[in-house]
């Protein structure tokens, strides 16, 4: 089942550089797996924002949910989600 998501950073500036680089670098590294086992389908910065556009791949609702809180910077993001079902005139076999 396929999610769009939007994910919007939004770091305290009270939190030390040190913690919040260590959680980016944590993200960096969780963000990469989740797209190499294709749960995380896409992921795109939005300009001018420090936020994503991202599609997840996922069997349903509590796995994205799972997958989504125990991402390091989850405290720390805004979050929306909108599942997505294919569009019939859509021509792409992968939207599903
Ligand atoms: O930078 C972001 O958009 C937040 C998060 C999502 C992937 C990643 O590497 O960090």
């Amino acid at each position: 089942m396929l999610f769009h998501v939007e994910m919007e950073v939004r770091i305290p500036h009270d939190l030390p550089t040190e913690r919040a680089d260590t959680l980016k670098q944590a993200e960096r590294v969780r963000a990469m797996e989740l797209q190499g086992t294709g749960a995380w389908r896409h992921l795109w910065r939005v300009a001018g924002r420090y936020a994503n556009v991202s599609i997840f791949d996922v069997s349903g609702a509590q796995e994205l949910h799972d997958i989504l809180s125990s991402l390091p910077l989850f405290p720390f993001m805004e979050i929306r989600v909108a599942p997505l079902c294919r569009h019939p005139s859509s021509i792409h076999d992968d939207d599903r």
